[in-house]
Formats: structure tokens, C-alpha cells, sequence
């Protein structure tokens, strides 16, 4: 290796965005590579409201691979992080900064050590997806670090490999996981449908029920679904294939009622298949699981009556929009402008919202105070970035350690 003399750190930091999903991925046909029994379709959030950014640095220094998650270390010795640390190693080019005196070649990578340092902005393992966030960012942080020159679709397959959901959150807009075929998962890969500018006039409320950790992760809860429901097989076979070119032309022609039928229905058949399950899973009943994703179109909201159209994902969400709504705490991150753009600006103004026509005559005699902690008003969003600016490092560029 050359340079040996020299204790330079070299570092990237990247910012990548989360993913929520309108035609569900729940299964795996290879728990190992993450391979899918059906094809899946999501929309990637704004990062600026729900993101995760990550640091990775290497040093031969360093004595060994090591990260630090929202602050604590964790472990890496996962199958998941070795495999994405493994494949991305394996890919790694020659790195060359002349000004600071660094010289990497490409075999020096399988002895050099990094480090990473990660931050989600929004609660880890509350079904927000932080996994799909924080390994499509360690892929995509690492891959700029170590000079991998392989396109998008390549690197969807690396992170595919940390998380399933990850690999769509390397592109932003509306993506597609495509299933693939090849036993070695080289054609299970994310492909962009539509960037993020296609529906400019999308808006996506997240209505965050409980900040706790899910009590069944989704990998042991698809798992369990595999090995027992008949459900699932009829629905990846089945219901799936159809349901994912209707999408896909919903999302082309910026259908919304089509858009909202179908990730709706998904929504719920997905609820299904988690009841199907042996022993069945309760994500949507029990408020400390799931965020409820409500999904709402605003047609230029300023120019119509000021009332905004919602539209829910499953019956939960329903239920939370007309009848809970005053009772909601209030509280609002990300961006506030989409609630004031709609003639919301404080508390007196969600309380006036009627409840919609669904839920008419069937208000639940039981009310659920302040079971929404809060809100994120956000939008379909751009794919990873890197960071340029050094000052937003989460590691220290002179000893490589959390700041
Ligand atoms: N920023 C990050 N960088 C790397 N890995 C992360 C990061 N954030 C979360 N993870 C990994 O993802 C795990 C949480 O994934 P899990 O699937 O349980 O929850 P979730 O993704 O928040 O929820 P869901 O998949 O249901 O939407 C963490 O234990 C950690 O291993
Ligand atoms: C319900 C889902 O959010 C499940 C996401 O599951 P994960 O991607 O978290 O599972 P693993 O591949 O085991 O890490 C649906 C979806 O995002 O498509």
C-alpha cells in the first residue's frame, strides 16, 4: 500500500430518503440474498422530512470495521451488514487524492477498515422503514467512498441484500422492485417508473401512532407469513401481478382515485395476510406498531374550496381522519406548508374538517385521545445525495470517530 506514512481519513456522507410502499413487498422465495415472492411499487419521501444520513470513513488506521447508529455502536458481524460491506469491497477502484498525498488501490481495500456513523431523523425500527433508509445509504455512502462505478440498479441489488425495501430508496420518485428470476438475485433490482417532479401535486401524510419498536419485525412477520398463509401465495401469484401494471399506469397518467384504490386495496390485503398468518399479526389494530400512512391530493389546493381530499390506507386511518381528528395532538413536522396551503393553521381549523362520508352514522362511541403522536407532511422525493459539505460529516475528520 502507498502512503503508509501518512494518517489521513478519507470520508463521504451521503443523505438518503425513505420509501413507503403502494403495492407491498411481504415475503422472500431466498432469506439469505432477499429475494421476493411478488413485485413491489413505492413512492420515496422528501429526505428533507424523512431521512437518513450516513458517514463512512477509512484510515489505515483503523483497526477494525465499526459503527455508530443515532449514537450508540452497533455490531456488524449481521449477515445483512457483512454481505453489503462484502459486495461493495469487492467492487472498489482505485482512489486517488493527490492534493492530501492518498493513493488506494484497489486491492487495498479487502485490508483496509471503516467506519460509519448513521442518523435517521425520524424513530428507528417503528415501521417508518429505517431500514430501507439506512442501508440504501450505507450502500450508496460506501460506493462513492471506494469509487464503485456500478449504476443504480447494481447498488439497489447490494442493499437489497441489507434490507429488502432498500434497494427502492436508490432511486426517488415512484420505483419499482423488480422480482426477478435468477437464483443469484443479479436481476432483483430497483427501476425508476417516474422522478420525483412527475406528481408534483402528491402529498404524503404520515400519521405516526407510536414511536415504539414494532413488536414483529417485518422479516420475522413475512417469514411466519410464508411458511402459513394461503393468502400470500394467492396474492403474490395472483392479485399482485395485476396490481402492479394497473400502478403502473395510475402513477403514469397521475390517475389519483385509481392511485388510492389500488394502494388502498394493497394496503389492506397486506393487513390480511398478517391476520391469515399463523399465529396472526396485529400491526394495524394495535396503535404502538404501525404508522397509519394517509395519503392526500391536493388539486392545487389554494385554487379549490380550502378543504383537503383524503384518502386513506386502510381502515385505521379512516377511522383517524374523521372521527379522532379533534383529538389528535396536533403536531406537525416536515412541511407545514402543505396543512396551511389547505386553510389549516392551527387546532380550531382540523376541528372544523368534517368527517368524511364513509364513517357517517358509525362514529365508534370510544375515543381515542391523542393516539397519533404526530404528523409528517411530506412529497414524493429526489434518491440519495452525497453531502459536500464537510461541516455535516458525523464523523470527526481528524480521529474518525462520532462527533
Ligand atoms: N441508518 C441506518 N443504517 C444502517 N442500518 C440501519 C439504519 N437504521 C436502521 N437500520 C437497521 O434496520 C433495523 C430496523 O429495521 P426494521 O425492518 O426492524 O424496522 P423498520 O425498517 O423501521 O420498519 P419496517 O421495515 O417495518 O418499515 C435496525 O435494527 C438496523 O439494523
Ligand atoms: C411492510 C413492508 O414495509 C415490508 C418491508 O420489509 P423489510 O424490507 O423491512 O424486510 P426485510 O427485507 O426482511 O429487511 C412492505 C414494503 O416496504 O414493501
Amino acid at each position: 500500500m502507498a502512503n503508509k506514512s501518512q494518517n489521513w481519513i478519507l470520508m463521504a456522507t451521503a443523505q438518503t430518503p425513505t420509501n413507503i410502499a403502494v403495492i407491498k413487498y411481504w415475503g422472500k422465495r431466498d432469506e439469505t440474498l432477499i429475494l421476493p415472492i411478488n413485485d413491489s411499487i413505492s413512492v420515496t419521501l422528501d429526505p428533507d422530512h424523512l431521512c437518513t444520513t450516513t458517514t463512512v470513513a477509512v484510515s489505515r488506521s483503523f483497526e477494525k470495521d465499526r459503527m455508530w447508529l443515532n449514537g450508540k455502536e452497533i455490531s456488524l458481524s449481521g449477515g445483512r451488514y457483512q454481505s453489503c460491506l462484502r459486495e461493495i469491497r469487492s467492487r472498489a477502484n482505485d482512489v486517488e487524492d493527490e492534493e492530501r498525498g492518498i493513493h488506494i488501490l484497489k486491492q487495498d481495500w479487502e485490508k483496509l477498515h471503516v467506519h460509519i456513523a448513521s442518523y435517521n431523523n425520524f424513530p428507528t425500527a417503528a415501521g417508518l422503514a429505517s431500514s430501507a433508509a439506512g442501508f440504501a445509504c450505507l450502500v450508496f455512502a460506501l460506493a462513492k467512498l471506494m469509487n464503485v462505478k456500478e449504476d443504480q440498479g447494481k447498488l439497489s441489488a447490494i442493499a437489497r441484500q441489507g434490507s429488502g425495501s432498500a434497494c427502492r430508496s436508490l432511486y426517488g420518485g415512484f420505483v419499482k422492485w423488480v422480482m426477478g428470476n435468477d437464483v443469484n438475485g443479479s436481476d432483483s433490482v430497483a427501476v425508476q417508473l417516474a422522478n420525483d417532479t412527475h406528481w408534483d401535486d402528491l402529498v404524503i401524510i404520515v400519521a405516526v401512532v407510536s414511536s415504539r419498536q414494532k413488536e414483529t419485525s417485518s422479516t420475522t412477520g413475512m417469514r411466519e407469513s410464508v411458511e402459513t398463509s394461503a393468502l400470500l401465495y394467492h396474492r403474490s401469484k395472483e392479485v399482485v401481478p395485476k396490481r402492479i401494471l394497473q400502478m403502473e399506469e395510475a402513477i403514469q397518467n397521475r390517475d389519483f382515485p385509481s392511485f388510492a384504490q389500488l394502494a388502498c386495496a394493497d394496503s389492506n390485503q397486506f393487513h390480511a395476510v398478517c391476520l391469515d398468518t399463523c399465529p396472526p399479526i396485529f400491526y394495524m389494530n394495535d396503535t404502538s406498531h404501525r404508522q397509519v400512512l394517509i395519503i392526500s391530493y391536493i388539486e392545487k389546493w389554494n385554487r379549490s374550496e380550502g378543504t383537503p381530499q383524503f384518502i386513506r390506507v386502510g381502515k385505521e386511518s379512516m377511522l383517524n381522519v374523521g372521527t379522532k381528528v379533534s383529538y389528535w395532538m396536533f403536531y406537525v413536522l416536515g412541511d407545514k406548508s402543505i396543512l396551511q396551503d389547505a386553510g389549516i393553521e392551527a387546532m380550531k381549523d382540523v376541528e372544523a374538517l368534517p368527517p368524511p362520508p364513509e364513517i357517517k352514522g358509525n362514529i365508534p362511541s370510544q375515543k381515542y385521545k391523542g393516539d397519533v403522536s404526530y404528523f409528517i407532511c411530506t412529497r414524493p422525493g429526489r434518491g440519495p445525495v452525497l453531502l459536500a459539505d464537510e461541516s455535516l460529516a458525523l464523523l470527526h475528520p481528524k480521529t474518525g470517530m462520532p462527533k
